[in-house]
């Protein structure tokens, strides 16, 4: 078998020419979705993404500002930062880029953030309510992967989803939402003993871990659906936590990186911007 590879990028493309009419649409009747990001420091990477999430808010015709503070900022004046945020009725989403530097106690910045402008879907109120199934801000990369699937017509309902990785940020949440889709979720870790034997009985495998190429067309069953979320960087080189050559031998449908799940990570903090913009409105 050769695999059917999910472009995410192109998906990307299509959806946020979607959402751009419903900016306009939504700006004749007074509401400008706006989105806040706050980046703490300098790290490369996240100075990128905060960039392309200035972009992406930009093409689509909605509204952003981009709060860029020094490395040493302090978490009281991060928190007052969020505080003045939260209470600026023209502000719908408010994200603080992650990582954050030491000083930064990273719960306690999500907390601050009112659950209603959470874009990201990380506070406990609105990762409560995905656990009990209730409609609310999904994180964007776990949200996007489910969109990738439905748009891909991956069938999730009675089927066995394995995820590698438990971070709070994809493994924990993607699995929970496809769990909601009444798929069989099981989840690998670090500690996991018979990793091998679990993927290889997975219909739709989830790795998210940060160790490039872990998972081989050895790891995988004939036809498996394969979502990589592996962004690593090899001697300059973007790759996966994926072997794309030997997995997609195997796969029925697997997805790339670069052009895989990253672009739908801003996608849905775009979609996720919109809702909350709706929200306030009553729309
Ligand atoms: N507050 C948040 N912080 C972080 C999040 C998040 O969702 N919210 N996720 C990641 C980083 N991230 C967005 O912030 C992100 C990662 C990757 C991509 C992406 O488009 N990747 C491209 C490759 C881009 C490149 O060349 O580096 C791809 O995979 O094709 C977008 C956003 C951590 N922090």
């Amino acid at each position: 078998m050769s695999a059917e590879v999910i472009y995410g990028k192109d998906l990307a493309t299509q959806i946020r020419q979607e959402m751009k009419e419903e900016v306009a649409s939504l700006s004749k009747e007074g509401i400008h979705p706006k989105l806040v990001v706050i980046i703490v420091g300098e790290d490369p990477a996240s100075q990128s993404y905060v960039k392309g999430k200035q972009r992406a808010s930009e093409n689509i015709g909605m509204e952003s500002d981009l709060l860029e503070l020094s490395a040493d900022t302090s978490q009281e004046k991060l928190l007052e930062t969020i505080e003045q945020l939260n209470s600026d009725s023209a502000v719908h989403g408010i994200l603080v880029q992650l990582p954050l530097p030491d000083q930064i106690d990273e719960q306690k910045v999500i907390e601050a953030i009112d659950p209603k402008k959470d874009v990201d879907g990380f506070h406990p109120i609105n990762v409560g309510k995905l656990m009990t199934g209730q409609e609310t801000f999904y994180p964007c990369t776990p949200y996007g992967i489910l969109v990738m699937l439905k748009r891909a017509n991956v069938t999730i309902e009675g089927k066995h989803v394995v995820v590698v990785g438990r971070s709070n940020l994809v493994g924990k949440p993607v699995g929970q939402l496809l769990l909601n889709e009444n798929a069989t979720v099981t989840y690998c870790h670090s500690r996991t003993k018979n990793m091998k034997e679990l993927t290889q009985q997975a219909d739709i495998l989830i790795v998210a871990v940060g160790k490039p190429h872990m998972i081989t067309g050895e790891d995988i069953a004939e036809g498996a659906v394969v979502i990589d979320v592996g962004v690593n960087r090899v001697d300059g080189k973007l790759t996966g936590d994926v072997d794309f050559e030997s997995a997609s031998e195997k796969a029925s449908y697997i997805t790339p990186v670069p052009k895989g799940v990253g672009p739908m990570t801003i996608t849905m903090l775009l979609h996720n911007t919109i809702k909350a913009a709706k929200w306030i409105h009553n729309r």
